[in-house]
């Protein structure tokens, strides 16, 4: 049985996780972290999340090591927020817990931290910006098309979400872009303009445009355009139901339990690298 311990408990993500571990019969919530002195500090959380009384009290994040060292998870499962996670991360891997990561907007500097304390640890990890199979078979599909089009073809990423999200381009738009500038031999530190905007002049050949829509309860989409002389290619993958996301993780834990890399993305998971 593997035990889990879900943080970012009561959020969007965490609570539809917690649901789909409850139907799972290899997996088991152990612990359910939320915010730094959250209102919902000792309830049960399958009463906050409105599935019934599981057993499991909400813990607030300042108590995660002493929770961690007592529940002793297999897995915590992280979707939060990036100035958060680190700290989680960096606390699960001294405590000896394996990671699942889907939380996005790290900087360089928040993900090599991670890394680094994933490394110098006992821990195994999967991290990955989006977990859903789908999008994941979509960086395969534009990685490709690059490759095939190269330089031909302008390349501009349009990615769209929900009203509530807090960073901005999404973290899969990101990885979209790093895939694509790789296919193109491009150098990722140079070639993306993220939103236009005032009198910028003509686009350039290299440049990959990356933009950002925000609106209603848009769950998640990605578009990647090609466009060329009298013709586009559009790559587009939406995600009509957070549970795309969730199935994903709930693979993402049965692998990193046995995993032979100390960090993994979701095509280690699914088997599509
Ligand atoms: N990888 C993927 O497939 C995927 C899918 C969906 C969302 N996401 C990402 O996951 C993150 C969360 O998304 P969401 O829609 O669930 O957000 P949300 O705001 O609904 O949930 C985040 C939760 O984390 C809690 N939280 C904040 N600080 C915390 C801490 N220190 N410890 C524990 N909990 C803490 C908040 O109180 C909130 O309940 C975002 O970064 C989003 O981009 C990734
Ligand atoms: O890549 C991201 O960032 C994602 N964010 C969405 C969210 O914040 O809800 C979900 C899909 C991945």
């Amino acid at each position: 049985m593997i035990g889990v311990a879900v943080t970012g408990a009561s959020g969007r993500m965490g609570s539809k996780i917690i649901r789909t571990i409850l139907e799972q019969d290899d997996m088991k919530v152990v612990a359910a972290i939320e915010a730094p002195n959250t209102p919902f500090e000792g309830k049960d959380v399958g009463e906050v999340i409105g599935v019934g009384t599981i057993g499991v009290p909400v813990n607030g994040a300042e108590k995660l090591a002493e929770v961690l060292t007592e529940k002793k998870p297999d897995v915590l499962v992280d979707f939060t927020i990036a100035n958060a996670a680190v700290g989680t991360i960096k606390t699960s891997a001294e405590c000896g817990v394996n990671v699942v990561v889907g939380t996005t907007g790290f900087s360089d500097e928040q993900m090599e931290e991670m890394k680094n304390a994933i490394e110098n640890n006992k821990v195994k990890a999967v991290i990955a910006p989006n977990m859903a199979v789908g999008v994941n078979v979509f960086f395969k599909i534009i990685a490709d098309l690059a490759k095939i089009l190269k330089d031909d073809y302008d390349v501009e990423i349009i990615e769209a979400h929900h009203k509530h999200k807090a960073d901005a381009p999404s973290g899969t738009a990101v990885k979209a872009y790093e895939v694509l500038a790789e296919a193109l031999g491009r150098d990722k530190n140079e070639c993306g303009v993220y939103g236009r905007q005032g009198v910028v002049g003509a686009r350039t050949p290299e440049e990959i445009g990356i933009h950002a829509v925000r609106g209603g309860d848009i769950v998640g989409d990605h578009t990647v355009l090609f466009a060329g002389e009298g013709e586009r290619i559009e790559i587009v993958h939406r995600a009509h139901s957070r549970q795309a996301f969730v199935s994903g993780v709930i693979k993402a834990v049965r692998y990193v339990v046995g995993a032979s890399k100390k960090i993994s993305d979701m095509g280690d998971v699914l088997g599509i690298k």
